[in-house]
């Protein structure tokens, strides 16, 4: 009897099959985000290079790296911020080209980045939708629909984002998750289908690191694809689906959670590579 005959095996394969049934529906769909051979350069500095890399529909992915890994510039070519020097981006399998963050918008793609850009002296609700006021009339009569901005901020808060905060709250008496949640709001204003975080937990506590958390999750739950650049590796083992680890330019591994630790993923990042040798050519 050859090995496939034997049922013992095959009942074994399809409990594996099972198992992986999830992770595979998810891996085999088309990708949410794809960058395909991507390099970025700044004359003679290659800050990105040759990074083939796809975001599934509705995970979390992690971009780490060490300093000048090349993070922020791969995140500016998701976001429209950097044309490619070189190579293609795909958003949910079309070809896309992006030169500026308002083409990545137009795609249904939002970047949060790390400064929040929020107004201090503005309230919570007209933050959020800073660029995006509804509005009422017509012609020149166009005017803000201020009870419109409430309600649409309440809801976008109470619903999407699971908090009852006070809307008209100015932003300069928020604590800090409370202003990347207002951040992550206006992002949310546009209604996107994926949302680029720059370092969304740096400078945080631990009770608003697990707020901002635990928001993310929430809103991936939802369907919405998240890429985050973080140095946060605890906090991205705990709540990311898959990590992309850059070294220097290069994607040296694309991993789960459940397939490192701490330790390998520090490895990885300041050397690009493992000791055991399993990513050298
Ligand atoms: N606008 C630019 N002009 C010239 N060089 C740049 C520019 N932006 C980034 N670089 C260079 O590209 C490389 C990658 O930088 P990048 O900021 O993308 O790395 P990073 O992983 O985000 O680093 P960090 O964690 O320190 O922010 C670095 O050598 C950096 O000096």
């Amino acid at each position: 009897m050859s090995v496939e005959d034997d049922p013992a095996t095959t009942e074994r394969e399809t409990a594996e099959e099972e198992a992986a049934g999830d992770a595979g529906a998810a891996a085999s769909a088309t990708p949410k985000l794809r960058a395909e051979n991507v390099t970025k350069q700044f004359g003679r500095i290659v800050a990105v290079d040759d990074v083939t890399l796809d975001v599934r529909p509705g995970e979390i992915f992690a971009l780490v790296g060490d300093n000048g890994a090349g993070k922020s510039t791969l995140m500016n070519v998701l976001s429209g911020v950097h044309a490619p020097t070189e190579g293609q981006l795909y958003k949910d399998g079309e070809p896309v080209q992006f030169s500026n963050p308002s083409d990545a918008r137009a795609k249904g793609i939002e970047t949060v980045y790390q400064d929040l850009a929020l107004m201090d002296d503005l309230d919570i609700a007209t933050n959020i939708f800073m660029g995006s006021f509804p509005k009422r009339g017509v012609g020149p009569l166009r005017v803000i629909d201020w009870n419109a901005t409430y309600e649409r901020s309440r809801a976008i808060m109470r619903e999407q984002l699971g908090r009852e905060m006070d809307i008209q709250t100015e932003v300069e008496f928020l604590s800090g998750g409370q202003r990347q949640l207002v951040a992550i709001g206006r992002a949310l204003a546009f209604d996107p289908d994926v949302i680029i975080l720059d370092e969304p937990t740096s400078a945080l506590s631990v009770d608003a690191t697990r707020l901002v958390q635990n928001t993310l999750d929430r809103l991936a739950e939802e369907g919405i694809t998240i890429v985050i650049v973080s140095h946060n590796i605890e906090s991205v083992l705990e709540h990311a689906d898959r990590i992309g680890v850059l070294y220097q330019g290069s994607l040296v591994d694309i991993m789960a959670p459940s397939e490192t630790d701490l330790e390998e993923l520090n490895e990885l990042m300041t050397t690009g590579t493992l000791e055991t040798g399993l990513l050298d050519d």
